[in-house]
């Protein structure tokens, strides 16, 4: 278990970090998720061991690894790392960068000559790279290069795997295809992973728990769904659920969206954003209706086609609301007036109407 208690770090004036408390468990996956500057980096690196929080603590199990005065050596943590920039030797091949890793990690297990080439073999398998072992990293696509830096970082065992945007070098379509890769070799280790990112679809995807920061400050540590459905604060929502926060009144258990009498139900806002009058509504959480339906009256500013599905802007009382629709349903032009409401929550439209507008 890791354990952060306090932990700040300062850059001279700068706050990267402040008040972060956190209890990370044996063999989670955490993502590490927010914007540029928010201190993801800050956080991981203080982790790895690379510099000393400003104040606050760090505990491995129950050694403390770090405090304002104390930090111990990346080697002497039992850690593996990937990062970014993959920082392959250019002078090793494939199997040359795994046999380094095995006999320079401090906390690898004493393997014999033959034990150790089963382990190179074992872990190239595992990344799928066991055909490219004699390979210089010049002769290899940046997608197996990444796999390398990763079977390098897993080769010796390391009880806790520091990931900076691992994937963010790669092309689109790799991106997901080493989203899974990385899923399936978690379940198969038993490492606790530490992956930052800025980039919600991989924190959703991979995490068992997913940490949104904002402003070197921790905003929500919840399962990827509870973040998406249920955002503690007005940040998470619109960051990672790009949540429209529709202003408006809470009373009790219901809300009513501002200049209308409509009630809208409690779907489980949390208690932050109804102290802030928002309702959070994601942009596929909207129901387009006929202008004359029961809702909020608004104009279609935007129409975007999307492939499968098509983006709206609307305007509502001055207020831009965004919108998600299947291409299924027949289209809204720019310029179209309409009624918004959200799903689960009509009132008696006739289907009929929705159809053939
Ligand atoms: N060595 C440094 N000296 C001064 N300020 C720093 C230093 N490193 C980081 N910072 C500042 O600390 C804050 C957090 O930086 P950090 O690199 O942790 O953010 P990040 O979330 O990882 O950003 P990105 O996604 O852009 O990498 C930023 O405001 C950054 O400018």
């Amino acid at each position: 278990m890791i354990t952060l208690r306090g932990l700040e770090k300062h850059y001279g004036k700068t706050s990267a970090l402040s008040q972060v408390d956190l209890t990370i468990r044996d063999g989670e996956f955490l993502a590490i998720l927010g914007p540029s500057g928010c201190g993801k980096t800050t956080l991981l690196r203080l982790l790895a061991g690379f510099m000393k929080p400003t104040a606050g603590s760090i505990q491995f199990g129950e050694t403390e690894v770090a405090n304002s005065k104390y930090c111990s050596k990346p080697e002497n943590r039992n850690i593996g790392m990937v990062f970014q920039s993959f920082a392959l030797w250019p002078h090793m091949t494939v199997e040359e960068h795994i046999r380094f890793s095995l006999k320079n990690h401090r906390f690898a297990k004493k393997r014999t000559a033959a034990e150790q080439a089963d382990r190179v073999t074992e872990v190239l398998r595992l990344v799928g790279m066991e055909s490219f072992r004699k390979r210089y990293p010049t002769a290899l696509s940046g997608g197996q290069q990444q796999r390398v830096a990763l079977a390098r970082a897993i080769a010796p065992e390391p009880d806790i795997l520091l990931m900076d945007e691992p994937l963010s070098a790669l092309d689109a379509e790799l991106r997901i295809s080493m989203r899974k890769e990385i899923k399936q070799i978690h379940k198969k280790l038993a490492a606790t992973i530490i992956y930052v990112t800025h980039d919600q679809g991989e924190a959703l995807a991979m995490a068992d728990r997913v940490l949104v920061m904002q402003h070197g400050q921790i905003e929500q540590t919840a399962a990827p769904e509870e973040i998406y459905q249920h955002p503690k604060t007005p940040f998470v929502a619109t960051f990672v659920g790009k949540a429209n926060l529709v202003a408006g009144t809470w009373e009790e258990n219901h809300f009513i969206p501002a200049g209308s009498h409509y009630r809208w139900q409690d779907n489980g806002v949390s208690e932050q954003l109804k102290q802030q009058q928002f309702y959070p509504v994601r942009p596929e959480e909207w129901q387009l209706l006929p202008p004359d339906a029961e809702g909020l009256k608004g104009e279609v500013i935007i129409s975007q086609f999307q492939g499968t599905e098509r983006h709206y802007v609307i305007r509502v009382d001055g207020q831009e609301y965004q919108a998600s629709l299947p291409i299924s349903v027949p289209a809204w032009r720019e310029g179209d007036l309409l009624t918004l409401q959200v799903k689960g929550m009509e009132t008696a439209v006739s289907r009929e109407k929705i159809l053939f507008r």
